[in-house]
């Protein structure tokens, strides 16, 4: 049977080279090639597929979810997958399960934090799988207060042991991934106590569980360990596939070289010692380089439900204005919709590049921080702490706004849209709670701001070295076309960021305990941090354009995308811009004008843009954002597929319909 494009038409009006453009979504020829391998061998395996997921109790979800994951690892065995083709093979099976801890916080943990010798001995057995490894550092009454964790590690110098115990029900360790019934092993984040003295917080390899003998028919916990799951969570199948656990350690002894010893160490004899020239905010690293993976990966979820939201505006009609009958408009030729879903398109793009950005930055860090250079971590802490915050509320926000893109069929599980957004909206709290993050990039920016004249700023905060220029010039921009430019629309973020932080530095030194002033300016302080992290973005995108982009008409549609994320932002928070003085009511007007010139000159490219992203259906799992955008036979059929369609009489009908048509109420 010959297959029909819906969307032939809206592919036809590209004006730029498509699969020229999927390159550079993906990164490179090679990084294409790998991903669209995976992405299929996902969607060509029975074993992966996930329409019913929704549709199952939490048990049948777990389990199902381990045998996803124990089918992927015996495909990387088997296919001989690198650790970079198993990455993207787990990330289109499209289910967070506790491989992902593994692989993303356990192992990174043991890999900045271990000495050379535990490194040797624990990272073999991890990568190949023999034991399986949590991240537990948050507790029942601590999250984001770090410094207030509760479980202790005291060490026993008669017997060379740490005691390791939870003395309070708030010092349960409570959410860690991959903790409640699976791992094997975790990285447990504990006071040390030595002699009776407190050292602060560290990172403890600390295996609680026999579970990794497979063959053991009683997957007990050692003994003082209690271990369970936190419950069900948000959206039915979404984050469910994952065991999120919590633990508690009742005077548990473990021997002493089970400290993760990079950091600090101490000796046979009881002897604390800090290690030279490593500073303590190492033991924050897995933090960072997680919070870095997110923002490389936050750009695809976002993409996605912009996909399905994009093909869905192009496929369905509505009526015109004039005509309440006649449906003949297309949804995405509203200018109201171009207006929310145009820029949310833009934003795909821009997180893309900032992510290759960080990504490249904290491969710089890493290996810095491998030859003892630790001059650049505050830079990253900062950014990846701000970026990750920015992209994940935009794209939780975002997949929001597509469902509501979509209408009702928006709200339907098979429009993919209602568990993408369940399984996303936990990333503005996990790995640093969004709110929390911003303070930790406003604290960075004040500091930069208030050592200008004894120490040079550097990386993303250099802007602030011409502060005098940004203070006190304004825009020059005069016509609307005076705003398609990319160095002046980089001026006005740097301005309005440069501005904002200055006042918030000034009102700050008012105060006499600098502590209290930044609790009570706090809101404010978000907003700084806001502003510098929408500059280093919209500064990634428009030097990504001053690179050398092969393909026809490639780059021309990349300027409309960054012009579109730059403006919309600009009139977004036009208030900003106003307040501090750099632009006029005139210049905001102005830019408001060119963003609806802009959209229309995205809109032919709309759907050609997000081909570009080369998703697959399996992945997409929507019915309304399928790639031939057959839409409403397959929406139908999805609705007899609803096992609710089984029959025509559901439970209950006999007992609670029955008497209500019969009158016979009484009898209930
Ligand atoms: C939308 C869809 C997205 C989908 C994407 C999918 C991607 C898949 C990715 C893989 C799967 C991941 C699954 C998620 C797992 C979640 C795991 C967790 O939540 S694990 C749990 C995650 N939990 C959290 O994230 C907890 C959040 N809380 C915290 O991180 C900290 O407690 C704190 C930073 C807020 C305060 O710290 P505290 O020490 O009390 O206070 P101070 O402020 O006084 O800072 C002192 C100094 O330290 C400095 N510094 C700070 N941090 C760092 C750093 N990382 N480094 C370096 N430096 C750092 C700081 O700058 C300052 O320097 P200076 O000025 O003195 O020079
Ligand atoms: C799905 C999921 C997976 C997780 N996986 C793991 C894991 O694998 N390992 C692990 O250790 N943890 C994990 N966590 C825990 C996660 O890291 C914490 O939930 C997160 O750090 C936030 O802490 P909290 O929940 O205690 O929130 P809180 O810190 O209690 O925050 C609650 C509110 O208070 C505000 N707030 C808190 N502190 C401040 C402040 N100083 N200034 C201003 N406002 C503040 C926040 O903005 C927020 O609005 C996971 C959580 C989730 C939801």
């Amino acid at each position: 049977m010959e297959l029909v494009d819906h969307l032939r038409d809206e592919r036809n009006k590209a004006q730029f080279d498509v699969e020229a453009m999927k390159v550079v979504w993906a990164g490179s020829p090679q990084e294409l090639q790998l991903c669209d391998r995976m992405a299929n061998l996902v969607a060509n395996h029975p074993a992966f597929e996930k329409l019913k997921r929704p549709m199952l109790v939490r048990k049948e979800l777990f389990k199902n979810s381990l045998r996803k994951a124990a089918y992927a690892r015996k495909l990387v065995i088997d296919l001989g997958l690198s650790e970079e083709e198993a990455k993207w093979l787990r990330f289109y099976i499209d289910e967070p399960t506790y491989p992902d801890l593994h692989w993303g916080m356990f192992i990174p943990a043991i890999e900045g934090q271990g000495s050379e010798e535990q490194k040797e001995k624990w990272l073999p057995l991890s990568r190949n799988m023999q034991i399986i490894g949590c991240y537990a550092q948050t507790e029942m009454g601590h999250g984001s207060n770090v410094q207030g964790l509760e479980t202790t590690a005291t060490f026993d110098a008669q017997q060379d042991h740490f005691i390791i115990h939870s003395p309070t029900l708030t010092s349960t360790k409570w959410w860690p991934g991959g903790l409640g019934k699976v791992s094997t092993h975790a990285v447990v984040y504990a006071r040390l106590i030595v002699n009776g003295e407190f050292h602060g917080v560290h990172g403890w390899y600390n295996y609680y569980s026999f579970s990794f003998f497979l063959y053991l028919e009683d997957h007990s916990p050692l003994p003082g360990i209690t271990v369970g799951d936190v419950g069900l969570k948000f959206g039915n199948g979404a984050y469910n596939t994952m065991d999120n656990g919590l633990l508690r350690f009742h005077h548990v002894r473990i021997p002493r070289n089970q400290m993760l010893m990079r950091v600090s160490q101490v000796s046979r004899e009881g002897k604390y010692m800090q290690c030279d020239d490593v500073p303590r905010q190492l033991i924050y690293g897995t933090m960072v380089s997680v919070r870095q993976t997110i923002v490389a990966m936050v750009s695809r979820t976002l993409s996605r439900a912009v996909c399905i939201a994009t093909r869905y505006s192009a496929l369905r009609r509505q009526h015109s204005s004039s005509s309440l009958v006649v449906p003949c408009f297309l949804m995405i030729d509203y200018q109201s919709q171009q207006s929310r879903l145009f820029p949310l398109l833009a934003s795909a793009y821009a997180f893309k590049f900032v992510g290759e950005w960080l990504k490249w930055l904290y491969t710089d860090v890493k290996q810095r921080l491998e030859a003892n250079d630790f001059s650049t971590l505050p830079e990253a802490h900062a950014s990846t702490a701000g970026l990750k915050s920015l992209t994940t509320s935009a794209t939780v926000d975002g997949i929001e706004e597509c469902m509501k893109l979509c209408g009702g069929d928006g709200y339907l599980v098979s429009s993919g849209l209602p568990e993408l957004f369940a399984v996303s909206v936990p990333a503005c709290t996990y790995e640093g709670d969004n709110t929390v993050l911003m303070l930790q990039v406003a604290r960075f920016v004040v500091k930069t701001v208030s050592e200008v004249g004894y120490k040079e700023p550097l990386g993303t905060s250099s802007y602030i070295r011409r502060l005098n220029t940004l203070l006190h010039n304004n825009c020059l921009v005069q016509t609307g076309e005076d705003w398609v430019k990319g160095d002046r629309i980089v001026e006005a973020f740097e301005a309005r960021a440069a501005r904002m932080a200055v006042t918030c530095t000034q009102h700050l030194a008012k105060f006499q305990d600098p502590e209290q002033g930044f609790s009570e300016l706090s809101a404010d302080l978000v907003e700084v941090a806001v502003a510098h992290c929408q500059l280093i973005v919209v500064s990634k995108f428009v030097e990504k354009l001053a690179q050398d982009i092969p393909g026809k008409g490639v780059k021309e549609a990349l300027e409309v995308l960054c012009y579109v994320y730059a403006l919309f932002l600009v009139h977004k928070h036009q208030g900003d811009f106003l307040v501090t003085g750099y632009l006029t009511p005139k210049q905001a007007s102005l830019a408001n004008r060119q963003l609806r010139i802009l959209y229309s000159r995205l809109r032919p490219n709309a759907i050609a843009l997000v081909d570009a992203f080369n998703h697959t259906d399996h992945y997409l799992s929507s019915v309304v954002g399928r790639y031939d955008g057959n839409v409403y036979p397959n929406l139908y059929q999805a609705a007899f597929n609803d096992p609710f369609n089984d029959s025509h009489v559901p439970d209950g009908y006999h007992q609670y319909i029955h008497p209500i048509l019969n009158q016979t109420l009484a009898k209930l």
